[in-house]
């Protein structure tokens, strides 16, 4: 990758203009100041705050963001009208650096149908309005807005009438999202080779996400030459949205073979602009969103879990850090394999033998069957009930039970007493009652049950359920725990674990055996 100035790319935020054009991302002059402090800090170039003539609150957000932000320009937005630019120019003012940037359609169907223009005056128009904008600044961006439908020859004259003027940077946007990337590189080759003083202005890009290609056209247009992507955090804007700023940059930051430019984001601060844009304007960002989504550094699968363990790179290209994540997440979930369960033990501070490790890794696998998410504290529960049960004389094999609003519940249970197996079947008033009675027939005798109480370990109606059950029996009180995803199960199996508890302590205070 090059670090020359020729191969710098330009980022020119405009979340805060077109990202808020988004039906219901409006946003206060708090949160945009908010929002622009953090643009600041990532080092964005340009921060489009807002488009002047709108309202008097777009005005006042471009007036207090030019006040306040001294590292970024700031620009306002302004239609090719005399008073838009007045007004941005005196929204700007107060700006270390402060840009207008002007606009007019060139496309036929806009200029015919939107704004009534016969082409020549559109051509006067950019002439006066970039003229006029360099009385405020002598930073000023021409748009050619739908550029990418326009005709070429016109097109060349829109924007050498506006180098001409004075415009500095000059933008050629994907309006509507229609352009391919192969036709866009090709659009800024051919203007770039066939205007007058294409070398006096910055290119820039300008891509809306209509097709799904506004970040593979922003990188396609700085390959035909362009030197400024513009983009918004999170992928905000009109309809689709515009070119998200994180992926453009991490695109040029990772594969800087392929793409031998540069920018000068500040990309740890991606994930804190991420949520602050998503908090600010109540768009959750998808799950597998490039980069800033929930799954971006997330691996479910046990192969790629295994992977990751051995070396992050087998599964991922960028590093959780450089784009400011603590770290990445291995999911534990019914895809995920031996290697990654034994990592979460670890991490959990579990060291377990052979056998109870296979066990759990049986019983964790059958909880991912029936459960989506599976948290820490499952994995808690479903061992603590392992270690706890596994080296007990009685354990629950299996439970079923059948229960109705109508009438009496039925369990058929199967125990393992001493090595043995036993199974009965038994009547109770609900289905933990029917249990607890097929339980004490199995044992042979019939503690007083003090407490029954039960907790879900995680929420959704998914969760495993623990159990506490309190048994007394000749003068001995034991509280044993039980944790299963059925709740019964979870029941029966903590009220074999005290009864396990009991026996143990008979067995210490009259040793011998029973
Ligand atoms: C591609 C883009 O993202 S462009 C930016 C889009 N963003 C916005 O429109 C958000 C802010 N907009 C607004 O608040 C309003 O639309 C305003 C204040 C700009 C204008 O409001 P109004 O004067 O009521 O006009 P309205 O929005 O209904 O129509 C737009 C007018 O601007 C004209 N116009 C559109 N683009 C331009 C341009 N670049 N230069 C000059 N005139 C233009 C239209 O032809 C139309 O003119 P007409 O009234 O003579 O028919
Ligand atoms: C105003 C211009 C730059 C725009 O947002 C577009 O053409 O999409
Ligand atoms: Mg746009």
């Amino acid at each position: 990758m090059s670090h020359s100035e020729a191969n710098r790319v330009r980022i020119f935020d405009t979340t805060l203009r077109d990202g808020e054009q988004s039906p219901g991302a409006s946003m206060t002059l708090e949160e945009k100041l908010r929002i622009a402090e953090v643009l600041e800090a990532m080092k964005v170039d340009v921060i489009e705050a807002g488009f002047a003539i709108a309202s008097n609150g777009d005005f006042e957000c471009v007036q207090k963001i030019a006040e306040q932000i001294k590292n970024s320009t700031v620009c306002s937005l302004a239609r090719a009208a005399l008073g838009d630019i007045e007004r941005a120019g005196e929204a700007i003012k107060p700006a270390k650096s402060g840009r207008i940037h002007t606009f007019i359609a060139t496309s036929p169907l806009h200029m015919q149908v939107k704004l009534q223009m016969d082409p020549e005056d559109v051509i006067e128009a950019i002439h006066k309005s970039v003229s006029h904008a360099r009385k405020y600044t002598d930073d000023v961006e021409w748009s050619a807005e739908d550029a990418t439908r326009s005709e070429l020859p016109f097109l060349y004259r829109a924007i050498e009438t506006a180098i001409k003027a004075g415009a500095t940077t000059i933008n050629l946007p994907d309006t509507v999202g229609y352009a391919t990337p192969d036709e866009y590189m090709a659009m800024f080759r051919s203007v770039i080779a066939n205007v007058a003083n294409a070398d006096k202005a910055i290119f820039s890009t300008h891509c809306h996400n209509d097709l799904g290609l506004a970040v593979a056209n922003s990188l396609a247009g700085v390959a035909g030459g362009a030197r400024q992507i513009e983009c918004t955090i999170n992928g905000i804007g009109e309809r689709a949205g515009n070119a998200a700023m994180e992926e453009v940059v991490m695109a040029i930051k990772t594969r800087g073979d392929a793409l031998p430019f540069h920018t000068r984001i500040v990309t740890p601060e991606i994930m804190r602009a991420s949520k602050l844009v998503s908090t600010v304007t109540g768009f959750a960002v998808q799950n597998n969103k490039a980069i800033v989504g929930a799954n971006a550094f997330a691996h479910e699968s046990g192969i790629h879990q295994d992977g990751m363990l051995k070396n992050a790179e087998t599964y991922e290209i960028m590093t959780p850090a450089s784009i400011g994540l603590m770290k990445s997440s291995l999911t534990m979930g019914k895809h995920s394999g031996r290697h990654a369960f034994a990592d979460k033990l670890k991490d959990l501070g579990y060291e377990l033998g052979d056998n109870a490790f296979q066990e759990c890794f049986r019983r964790f696998k059958a909880l991912g069957d029936r459960k989506k998410n599976i948290y820490d504290e499952d994995i808690i529960a479903l061992v603590d009930d392992e270690v706890a049960t596994s080296a007990n004389r009685m354990q629950v094999l299996s439970l079923n039970t059948y229960s109705s609003s109508l009438g009496s519940a039925v369990s058929d249970l199967t125990m393992t007493i001493d090595g043995e197996k036993k199974k009965t079947v038994t009547y109770g008033s609900g289905p933990v009652d029917a249990a607890f009675v097929a339980i004490k027939e199995l044992i042979g005798f019939e503690p007083h049950l003090q407490l029954f109480q039960v907790h879900a370990v995680t929420h959704g109606t998914d969760a495993q359920a623990e159990c506490t059950v309190r048994l007394e029996h000749e003068g001995r009180t034991v509280n044993g725990q039980g944790a299963h995803e059925d709740t019964v199960t979870a029941a029966a199996r903590a009220y074999v674990s005290a009864v396990n508890k009991l026996l143990v302590k008979r067995d210490k205070s009259a040793p011998g055996p029973k």
